[in-house]
């Protein structure tokens, strides 16, 4: 059976200056230092104007916090105003980049066709994809939830070569469960995870689906992080504003204590 190691990432949006976000981080590293989270991959996804601050703290301090950003241009540089490159973050040494969050779909209209573009943007950057999927609340009350979010899986990964979707990091957001206390029943969630799963395995190879890790994102708290993580296709939680409390956060890290 394959073992796929817990990813807990902490998405800050447009949340934390740089200073705060070195104080967060020490916060996190503090708190984990005194007891083993070998078995769990931490990561933040702090503001873009955050990374520089991150990185000298993690490299300075040698923590093993993962870092990434929140969005990825699809281009390599140019006249892109406000936009961010690949290079850029590869340059900060970002592990992680989200691509296709529901924010970015909802308010900055991004398709298919460009969370595409900056998937294969983030690979050739060295930098690993967190695909955010999901449906909005009319989809799911009309029951096309599994549909929707399997299509744009399939539209995210579309001609994207074995080699890289073998590490690619899919979090399944049902819209209506970010940020709105809404929390998608963990059986109702693992199976969209599973649909997830076995449309991997129907594009690549069930060994190469068996491997990717399928993260949970929506209102996600120390409180409900156990019984989320207990389901077999769910391998992580892409936590938003819980991620903002540091010892919340920790909490939902060692979920396995909760
Ligand atoms: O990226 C994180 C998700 O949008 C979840 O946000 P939330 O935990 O505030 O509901």
């Amino acid at each position: 059976m394959t073992t796929r190691t817990p990813l807990m990432a902490g998405n800050w949006k447009m949340n934390l200056n740089h200073l705060e976000a070195i104080a967060h981080v020490q916060k996190l590293a503090f708190a984990l230092a005194d007891k083993d989270y070998e078995a769990v991959e931490v990561a933040v996804l702090p503001p873009f104007t955050d990374l520089r601050s991150v990185q000298t703290l993690v490299d300075g301090d040698k923590l093993k916090i993962k870092y990434g950003a929140q969005d990825i241009s699809a281009q390599d540089s140019g006249a892109y105003t406000g936009e961010i490159s690949g290079a850029m973050l590869a340059k900060l040494k970002c592990t992680f980049v989200a691509v296709g969050h529901s924010e970015r779909r909802q308010y900055h209209n991004e398709t298919d066709e460009l969370v595409n573009a900056k998937v294969k943007a983030a690979y050739k950057h060295g930098l690993t994809p967190i695909l955010c999927v999901g449906e909005e609340l009319d989809v799911r009350e009309a029951g096309n939830h599994v549909s929707h979010t399997l299509a744009q899986v399939e539209g995210g990964l579309k001609d994207l070569p074995a080699e890289q979707a073998e590490s690619v990091v899919i979090a399944y957001e049902p819209v209506w469960a970010i940020g709105t206390g809404k929390v998608c029943g963990a059986e109702d969630a693992q199976e969209v995870c599973a649909g997830i799963r076995a449309k991997i395995a129907e594009l690549y190879t069930q060994e190469l689906a068996d491997g990717v890790r399928i993260q949970y994102g929506g209102s996600v708290k120390s409180g409900n992080v156990a019984e989320i993580m207990a389901q077999p296709d769910i391998d992580g939680a892409l936590v938003g504003g819980a991620s903002l409390d540091a010892d919340e956060f920790v909490k939902i890290v060692r979920f396995r204590d909760q």
